[in-house]
């Protein structure tokens, strides 16, 4: 536990003396004070993270962590389990929708296999394993603590190890097929959220099997009985190995002063244990998009979040990510680029 509470203890307030120095240059631009919305909210807080008014965010990563889930065999989602194997040889090739939406941003893909239940080697794939895919969290824990710590560290190490190389800005991704159900499941607990509105369809499932999944939630929470005010405890019994992952990912970057895009649903119930474990982390987190998964709006609720898209997207890997990198592109140039009104002759209201 040390460790991570060192990690927590190095992660600094926003700097407010950047942000108010952001918000006078906006207000100078040419255009009504605030008409920009969400994109003067993200160039404020892209000041208070990094300190400067203009930073430098051209090198982007998106990190996909991968893993299995044992409750799969409850029968919870439209899909078979080795299609988490399947799609990650598939982003090592660069052919998931992941990979064509960071190249269209200008991102990296960093792909980790935190729990995939199989061997899988590849030259770009960093291998962390730290088991392979969770226990089945209707019959018991889905991880251990200690489990669950050690996939939490593995996550900031990759953080580390990207700021270290000069990466600006992180995301995150995810694969692993059943991943819904364990982040319902964290949603209901950590966020005090009947388990009807925390479950989801998933990739995609029918009514039968969406109250299925909903019963399968409420057992896992029974048998568990995690205990609501340790994120940890809850993380460990109902969570995943690539929950924990970026968790993880979402702390190293806090501590790195690094912004971190928050992608979809399973993202987001990473994010909401990381504000639970640290509350200084949440300043450093956007919230790329809001899922048509059912839950996600009240999941960024639960973080204190709000989405800069509304794209009815529910795939995950880091696609809402990486699609935000846009726009943070877009709203860096507008502080680089929009003349004032004294540059440009343009009277004040
Ligand atoms: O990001 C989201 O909001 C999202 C919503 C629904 C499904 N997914 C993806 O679909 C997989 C999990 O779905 P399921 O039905 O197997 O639990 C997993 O690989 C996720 O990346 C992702
Ligand atoms: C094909 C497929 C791709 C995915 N990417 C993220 N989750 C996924 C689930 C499926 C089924």
């Amino acid at each position: 536990m040390n460790e991570l509470q060192d990690v927590i203890g190095a992660i600094r307030p926003l700097r407010q003396e950047a942000k108010d120095a952001a918000s006078v240059h906006l207000d100078n631009l040419t255009k009504p004070p605030g008409s920009l919305g969400k994109l003067e909210d993200m160039a404020r807080q892209l000041a208070g993270i990094t300190g400067e008014v203009m930073p430098d965010m051209s090198r982007k990563a998106i990190v996909v962590m991968a893993a299995d889930h044992g409750v799969c065999e409850e029968g919870v989602s439209a899909f078979p389990q080795e299609v988490t194997r399947q799609m990650v040889m598939n982003f090592l090739q660069g052919g998931a929708a992941v990979n064509v939406l960071a190249r269209h941003a200008g991102a990296e893909v960093v792909c980790v296999d935190i729990g995939v239940n199989a061997d899988l080697e590849h030259p770009d794939l960093l291998s962390r394993k730290v088991r392979k895919g969770t226990a089945n969290m209707a019959r018991e824990a889905a991880m251990t603590r200690e489990e669950a710590l050690q996939a939490i560290r593995v996550g900031i190490e990759v953080a580390d190890g990207l700021a270290g190389r000069g990466v600006r800005v992180l995301a995150t991704g995810e694969m692993g097929i059943g991943n819904t159900t364990a982040s319902s499941a964290l949603l209901s607990v950590l966020g005090g959220i009947a388990v009807e509105e925390a479950v989801g369809r998933g990739t995609g499932i029918d009514d039968a099997r969406w109250l299925h999944k909903q019963e399968v939630v409420r057992r896992a929470i029974e048998v568990n009985k995690p205990d609501a005010d340790d994120a940890l405890d809850v993380l460990a019994k109902v969570g995943g190995l690539e929950i924990a992952g970026l968790t993880g990912v979402i702390l190293g970057a806090a501590k790195n002063a690094c912004p971190v895009v928050i992608d979809g649903f399973i993202s987001s119930a990473a994010a909401l244990v990381a504000s639970r474990l640290a509350p200084e982390s949440q300043p450093y987190m956007i919230a790329s998009h809001q899922s048509h998964e059912q839950g996600h709006g009240r999941m960024l609720e639960a973080v204190g979040l709000g989405p800069m898209l509304h794209m009815d997207m529910r795939l995950g890997e880091g696609t809402g990510a990486a699609l935000c990198f846009t726009l943070m592109d877009a709203a860096g140039k507008i502080m680089r680029e929009m003349a004032s009104f004294e540059s440009a002759g343009v009277s004040r209201g």
